[in-house]
């Protein structure tokens, strides 16, 4: 045995909700670590002497926020900066994190890099671990006890990160299903997604970006615009560009090359509201046509100008063990100076053949309550039913029965009711308990979800004076302040202009944390 290694080891965590304390509490009683009497501590409580010592320090922590230190980790990252040199000390690093996250295992990789910048030595390679860290956990414990035993190569062999997916790096998720949900216009689709050799992790609740492309026909009336073949070689970079969403530098450009004094007048901040107005379901093409001439504004230049094209964010409508991501979307389908147009990545979904590129990102606002016993009351309207079709599929999968009540708002019962088989299905299985319908036009009088809520008050007051949970998923402008209108009468108080706000039921459900929001 190499006997330089065999000092005390002291594990350092840094864990927000358990995960990582859990682990280096487990790790401390393995048989392959109990001979080294090791010590466990938060990492803030782990002292310069001890990072200037013999000992090895084992890192276990997760990362939060926005890829950074849990709490008990925040001062031993500061500490850690303020040092100019480790070199001496040896260290392995487990981290714990969610790749539906953007910094994906931030802390725990920028704990890495500082250490070795301070020339620290890694006995083992970093470790990213998401979701199933139980299972690296275990591979990674032989390693590490193999490098104890002074086997220094076996910890430069393991390689154990997860492939974090994001805009650079998308998964080629191939479509399995689309499905027409309705029968008036514009058309609500189910799309199926492949997503199971690609290692992503997600659960209900959280969200599918997705990269789409430009059509061909938009391609083509672009070359129109240049006079250029339509299939034109030069207008194959622009495929992947975002030729909807025109940021202000774009157009200053544009209006700099084409020389365009009306497109400066517009771009001035006093004529804001003339720009929103003039962009409003404007794209590229429009602009080139009202202000450019093909001259000034050639397919190189642009290519160098614009942005790739943005990813477009879909509630994912399945549950994390499915294999498959279920969306449900609405097609965008408009007129604009006799062209008719279509929302970029919606018309990809449903048109494209071939996969389609995508990655997930977490929403923790939207996850289920855990506790079981927490009743909930879903309230959707049109394809805002797809965040709650995910949740009410994860209580299906994982056989939970808790009091959950579903509002749905759409048009027309005949013709609108999305999921309308399943819903009944899940309600016969007791997953769904009241399954509440606001049709609108189904009646004389326009009839909405906050009718519906007033009407079944009795039955919603018992369930949120249980603690109900809102999940609330639909269009900004009209479903929140009409629900959280509701819901304030629902518990007795009409909510008036005079009233202050954080005096309203409503309000007081949202301190709680009682409140989800999807809004759009
Ligand atoms: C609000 C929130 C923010 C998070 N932020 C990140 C993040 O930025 N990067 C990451 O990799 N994981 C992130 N995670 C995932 C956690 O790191 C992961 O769930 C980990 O297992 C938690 O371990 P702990 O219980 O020891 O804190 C986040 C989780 C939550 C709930």
């Amino acid at each position: 045995m190499d006997t330089s290694v065999r000092h005390r080891i002291l594990i350092g965590y840094g864990s927000e909700s358990g995960n990582a304390r859990a682990l280096a509490q487990r790790l401390a009683s393995e048989p392959a670590l109990v001979p080294f009497a090791p010590r466990v501590l938060p990492l803030n409580d782990v002292s310069t002497e001890a990072l200037q010592g013999q000992q090895p320090l084992v890192i276990i922590s997760s990362s939060f926020g926005d890829g950074e230190p849990p709490g008990n980790a925040e001062r031993f990252l500061a500490q850690i900066c303020q040092t100019d040199s480790l070199a001496g000390l040896r260290y392995a690093i487990f981290g714990l994190g969610d790749t539906g996250y953007p910094q994906f295992c931030g802390f725990t990789r920028q704990l890495d890099e500082l250490l070795q910048q301070r020339q620290a030595s890694p006995l083992i390679n970093r470790v990213d671990a998401d979701a199933c860290y139980p299972e690296f956990f275990q591979q990674w414990l032989t390693v590490l006890d193999r490098v104890l035993q002074g086997d220094a190569q076996a910890g430069q062999e393991l390689m154990l990160r997860v492939k974090a997916y994001g805009a650079d790096n998308a998964f080629a998720a191939p479509i399995l299903e689309r499905k027409r949900l309705n029968s008036s216009e514009p058309g609500a689709f189910h799309v199926r997604l492949d997503c199971r050799d690609s290692g992503m992790v997600w659960r209900a609740g959280d969200a599918l970006y997705v990269l789409p492309e430009n059509e061909p026909a938009v391609l083509a009336r672009l070359a129109n615009w240049w006079q250029l073949p339509e299939d034109s070689p030069q207008l194959e970079p622009l495929r992947h560009k975002e030729l909807r969403q025109l940021s202000k530098p774009v157009l200053r450009e544009l209006a700099r090359l084409s020389g365009s004094e009306p497109l400066k007048a517009m771009l001035k901040i006093s004529q804001k509201k003339l720009l929103d107005d003039y962009l409003w379901g404007a794209d590229l093409l429009d602009v080139l046509q009202d202000f450019c001439q093909p001259e000034c504004v050639t397919p190189e230049a642009l290519q160098a100008l614009l942005s790739p094209a943005l990813p477009r964010a879909y509630s994912i409508a399945s549950h994390g063990q499915a294999g498959h991501i279920d969306l449900c979307i609405r097609e965008v389908a408009y007129a604009r100076g006799g062209r008719r147009r279509r929302g970029m990545a919606t018309n990809w979904l449903l048109q494209h053949q071939g996969p389609v590129q995508v990655y997930c990102r977490s929403n923790p606002g939207f996850h289920l309550v855990k506790d079981t016993s927490v009743p909930l009351i879903l309230i959707g309207t049109g394809t805002g039913i797809a965040p709650l079709m995910g949740l009410l599929r994860e209580m299906q999968a994982s056989g939970q029965q808790r009091k959950t009540c579903l509002i749905f708002g759409e048009k027309s019962a005949d013709r609108d009711f999305l999921f309308k088989q399943e819903l009944h299905m899940l309600q016969d299985e007791g997953v769904l308990g009241r399954l509440i319908t606001a049709f609108s036009r189904d009646c004389e009088e326009k009839y909405y979800v906050q009718h519906a809520i007033a009407e079944h008050a009795d039955h919603l007051r018992g369930l949120l004076q249980e603690g109900a949970h809102l999940y609330i998923c639909g269009n900004k402008r009209h479903l929140q302040d009409a629900v959280a209108g509701a819901i304030d009468k629902v518990l007795g108080r009409a909510s008036t202009q005079a009233q202050q706000p954080e005096e309203r039921p409503w309000q007081t459900l949202q301190q709680q944390g009682r409140v989800h929001l999807e809004l759009y």
